[in-house]
């Protein structure tokens, strides 16, 4: 099974020093398991994700899939749009994560997909003649001050009409509200097998690499990279999905 990204996520169960989260072999070998336990509705948003680029992509365009890690929205896309005529670019910076894509996608289920896998920054990576746009839980592992540069590049690569679908962790205005659903989200990931110490261990080693936003502060980036119209499609407790049309 080495290899394979199935095996079960047990990364934080046992004691350890502190240290910032990392995209890395280990985390690679384990992560479908680990975003499935982890993200409230990851499965729906795959799969909604394949909703939307089949709705959006338009003939001869490309697609990108911007920290696309083990290819889950990759492969989503790629498997519900009835035609070939689009290139899906298929982005992430960690090797260890776009070795294992490559793997898949030289399996006999996706041999010949129209996607080519890039060992590449999102930040600085092309995006042109771009009809879908996915950054699923990408965003929000980019440094806040770069964050808007790339959604502005993402706005001047995408056709009119062109869609960006973001997915992101968010943190609530009030307070009080932004407690409760990081509370109930701990009490989510307890009920899917996770102990209280891999709990408080994974949230101390996201602490300064995961840095969450509020919707409205999603909002006015859009708006102010000229995207024409956005909202909420998805959301449970802090997870959110937007969709924002160019
Ligand atoms: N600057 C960067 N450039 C390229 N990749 C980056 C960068 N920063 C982080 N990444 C990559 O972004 C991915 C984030 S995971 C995405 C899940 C996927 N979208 C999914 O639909 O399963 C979300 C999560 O783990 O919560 C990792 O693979 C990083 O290597
Ligand atoms: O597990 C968490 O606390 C999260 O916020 C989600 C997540 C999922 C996968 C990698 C990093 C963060």
């Amino acid at each position: 099974m080495t290899g394979s990204g199935k095996q079960h996520d047990n990364i934080f169960a046992s004691p350890q020093a502190k240290s910032d989260f990392v995209f890395d072999e280990k985390v690679a070998a384990v992560f479908t398991d680990m975003i499935n336990r982890s993200v409230p509705g990851y499965a729906t948003i795959l799969s909604m994700i394949g909703v939307l680029s089949a709705r959006y992509c338009t003939p001869g365009s490309n697609m990108y899939d911007l920290g696309c890690s083990l290819g889950g929205a990759s492969l989503a896309m790629a498997h519900q749009i009835p035609h070939q005529d689009y290139r899906l670019f298929a982005i992430d910076n960690s090797p260890a994560m776009v070795g294992r894509l490559s793997n898949t996608l030289a399996e006999p289920d996706s041999a010949g997909l129209p996607v080519t896998v890039l060992c590449e920054d999102v930040c600085t990576t092309d995006i042109s003649n771009a009809s879908v746009v996915v950054l699923n839980f990408t965003l929000q592992f980019i440094a806040p001050a770069r964050r808007a540069a790339l959604i502005q590049r993402i706005s001047d690569g995408l056709r009119p009409g062109g869609i960006l679908i973001l997915s992101e962790k968010i943190r609530f205005p009030a307070p009080s509200l932004n407690e409760l659903f990081i509370d109930l989200y701990h009490e989510f990931k307890m009920a899917r097998g996770y102990s209280e110490l891999e709990v408080s261990q994974k949230r101390a080693a996201l602490e300064n690499v995961l840095i969450p936003e509020t919707i409205n502060d999603h909002k006015q980036r859009f708006q102010d990279a000229g995207f024409q119209s956005c909202d909420v499609w998805f959301q449970c407790f802090n997870f959110a999905s937007m969709v924002a049309v160019r």
